[in-house]
């Protein structure tokens, strides 16, 4: 399998006390923090979240993915692409804080809700240590996004299963950038993600034991576009199912998202974006409007600081 150009970073430093780690940390954080300016995603080995863990996850949303069409409408956090991309993928979404998804849920309803309620456990440790990480990143605090996010509440983890390609269609995905802070994604053993740079698509090669990060539209914004929420879709393979696991690190709906003064004002540079509730952008994007407000007409309602030009 060829090599995909999104690097892959060893972060087992950050598993370890010893001392000696500090330069492995450094090496990790520095690897961590190019890819998110070139790419806004990147891959990380050693995550410390068992493999079998992450395949039992799988083979649970595969189990799902087989019950009935009817027994799966049945669950409020289930969807099948119908309407913009026909049939061509359907995903499961849990939000840990109301578990009523659960409750309705006819497949093994035990097994499968502590299957995963283990996975997401597992992501959302991962996903502190990644919000310390990209904070020193950045040159913050590392305590700054733990502190500023602060609530949990809103992540989300989502199975997704995407019917093999037709002769003429492959979309599965369409191309998109992720709102919330950064999603953590595993794309098991077949592979479709594809990253946008350049006008061109960069393939994510699939790695059972690597984990994919990619930074959304919350800290490209905070980061005022330092950090990128790159864009980016999924192809179907033919000939073959895919299924993958997303764990979307979000923030609160009335949390407040404008560039921080760390990279407008104190180095005289001009916000790239108005600020905005976070509720408020998810309401702009089911218009259509997919991309954080950066245009002349976005500033418009702007009252509490002026652009200057
Ligand atoms: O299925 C994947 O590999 C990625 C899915 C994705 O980008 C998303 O759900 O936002
Ligand atoms: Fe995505």
């Amino acid at each position: 399998m060829a090599s995909s150009a999104i690097p892959a970073i060893d972060v087992s430093p950050y598993f370890r006390s010893d001392e000696e780690n500090e330069e492995g940390k450094k090496k990790a954080m520095e690897q961590i923090r190019d890819a998110c300016v070139s790419y806004g995603f990147f891959q990380i080995a050693n995550h410390g979240i068992p493999l079998d863990s992450l395949s039992t996850t799988i083979d649970m949303y595969k189990t799902f993915f087989a019950t009935s069409d009817e027994e799966k409408l049945s669950l409020p956090d289930y969807l099948k692409s119908t309407q913009e991309s026909a049939g061509t993928y359907e995903h499961f979404r849990i939000r840990f804080s109301s578990s009523s998804a659960f409750d309705v849920c006819p497949n093994n309803p035990p097994a499968f809700r502590q299957v995963l309620e283990e996975m997401a456990s597992h992501f959302t440790k991962l996903g502190v240590l990644l919000e310390r990480i990209i904070s020193e990143c950045l040159g913050l605090p590392p305590d700054f996004l733990g502190n500023y996010t602060n609530d949990r509440s809103r992540d989300a983890l989502m199975g997704l299963h995407y019917f093999p390609a037709e002769e003429d269609e492959n979309t599965g995905k369409p191309a998109h950038e992720d709102p919330g802070c950064f999603t953590i994604v595993y794309q098991y053993e077949v592979g479709g993600l594809q990253v946008q740079k350049g006008g061109q698509w960069i393939p994510i090669a699939p790695c059972k034991d690597k984990l994919v990060v990619n930074i959304g539209d919350v800290i490209q914004v905070l980061s005022n576009n330092k950090f990128k929420s790159a864009i980016h879709r999924v192809v179907r393979p033919t000939e073959t199912h895919r299924y993958s696991c997303a764990f979307f690190y979000n923030l609160q709906g009335d949390k407040w998202v404008e560039p921080l003064p760390q990279f407008t004002t104190e180095i005289g540079e001009s916000p790239e974006y108005r600020g905005f509730h976070f509720d408020e952008y998810l309401q702009l994007r089911l218009r259509n409007r997919s991309h954080p407000p950066a245009r002349p007409e976005d500033f418009i309602h702007i009252t509490h600081y002026s652009i200057s030009s």
